[in-house]
């Protein structure tokens, strides 16, 4: 059986193979409350056959959004109808993950087909964002966040375990922290947004001192049996790549030490200054070396959407979990098409009865 479709254990959750669809934002709520389009939308993905389906990034409050579209997890009623998403995505045979995180400085922007950039302050639409320091991203989001406060950072701190008793009462078993992609944890690991003076600032112990004391605060609501994981930019293409993979490997292995279970490898998008290698799979190579340095179950994704590449990866014991994006937005089925391509025959190992039992036994084109 190839690899890619061998179960994954991993604390009391088994995933039916190796292929998960990654956190992909919607922008398509409203105040932050999952509807029809979330729910057709995760149900489809979740009766292609992947293993684990994550709902997209879940601000942990209403600043923490990127786009006015952002789903949220600050209040019960978004909580009510996430679970509905959790259930129905467990009722097709996929584990029901969500990430939960907070865009920082990248906050309060127009919706990516309305322009991707910062919301002009003078539109009532718009909102102050946060960040380590008052350094914007620049580029398409050059607004200057406002420096968090020390009692800023206890209070986001305490809306990610929040969020957290939420995703875990609304019955979701996979949790993902975002601490990637130039957002509000990345930026305090990230050289370039983070110029503090405090314990906060600095070294990169300092730096990786707010995501640290956010795992601890998630750790203590989210059950000890079902795994609890991060999506973390381990680099930056940014001309200073050793020291960030060094500096991330040291933080992941305080994150393990700390409870984390698996990490999913991820870049930092923390400066618009990046030259980043954009071919197939080209993350596969630093995620391998994170799992080996770091000795933690790894995730990864960027174009790793051809069948025989993602098998290879599990095969060859360089990733645990490959995360298939983009290509499930064109082809929910991805993982059927990908038991195909691989000679895995049964139809039925991937999908729902209602669909496998006729390309089971009548499928008459190639
Ligand atoms: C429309 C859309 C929306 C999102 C993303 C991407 C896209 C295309 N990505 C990144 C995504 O999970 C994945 O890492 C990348 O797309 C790379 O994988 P692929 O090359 O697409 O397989 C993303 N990542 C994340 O950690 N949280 C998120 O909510 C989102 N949202
Ligand atoms: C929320 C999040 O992490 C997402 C939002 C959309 C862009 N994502 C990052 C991305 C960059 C380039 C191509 C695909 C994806 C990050």
């Amino acid at each position: 059986m190839p690899g890619l479709f061998s179960p994954f254990e991993l604390k009391d959750v088994t995933l039916r193979n190796r292929i998960a669809v990654p956190p992909m934002c919607q922008y398509s709520a409203v105040d932050g409350v999952s509807n029809d389009w979330h729910r057709v939308h995760y149900n489809s993905l979740a009766r292609g056959g992947a293993g684990l389906v994550i709902v997209e990034a879940t601000a942990v409050s209403p600043e923490g959004r990127i786009t006015p579209g952002c789903l949220g997890l600050w209040n019960d009623e978004q909580a009510e109808k996430l679970a509905q998403i959790a259930r129905e995505i467990k009722a097709a045979g996929a584990i029901p993950g969500i990430q939960i995180g907070h865009a920082g400085r990248k906050a309060s922007a127009n919706l990516p087909w309305e322009g991707d950039d910062h919301i002009v302050k003078t539109d009532p639409r718009s909102w102050e964002t946060l960040s380590p320091s008052a350094v914007a991203f620049g580029s398409n989001l050059p607004q200057v966040p406002q420096e968090m406060t020390l009692a800023d950072i206890a209070r986001v701190r305490n809306d990610f375990a929040d969020a957290t008793r939420r995703a875990r009462e609304a019955g979701f078993e996979w949790l993902e922290l975002h601490f990637a992609h130039g957002y509000l944890a990345q930026s305090f690991f990230s050289v370039h947004a983070n110029q503090r003076q405090d314990q906060y600032g600095g070294n990169a112990e300092n730096r990786g001192r707010f995501l640290l004391e956010t795992l601890d605060a998630v750790r203590h609501q989210w059950p000890e049996n079902l795994p609890l994981t991060a999506r973390f930019g381990v680099i930056e293409y940014d001309g200073r790549d050793e020291e960030t993979l060094s500096e991330a490997i040291d933080l992941t292995k305080k994150f393990r030490a700390n409870g984390l279970d698996l990490l999913s490898v991820s870049v930092g998008f923390s400066t618009p200054d990046s030259n980043i290698p954009w071919g197939p799979a080209f993350l596969a190579p630093v995620a391998v070396r994170v799992k080996r340095e770091a000795n933690i179950a790894v995730a990864s994704a960027w174009g790793i959407d051809a069948p025989l590449i993602a098998n290879q990866t599990i095969e060859k014991g360089e990733l645990d979990l490959v995360m298939v994006g983009k290509a499930h937005l064109a082809n929910p089925n991805w993982t059927y098409q990908a038991a195909r391509d691989l000679k895995k025959e049964q139809a039925s190992w991937v999908l729902p009865a209602p669909y496998a039992h006729w390309l089971d036994r009548y499928r008459v084109s190639q």
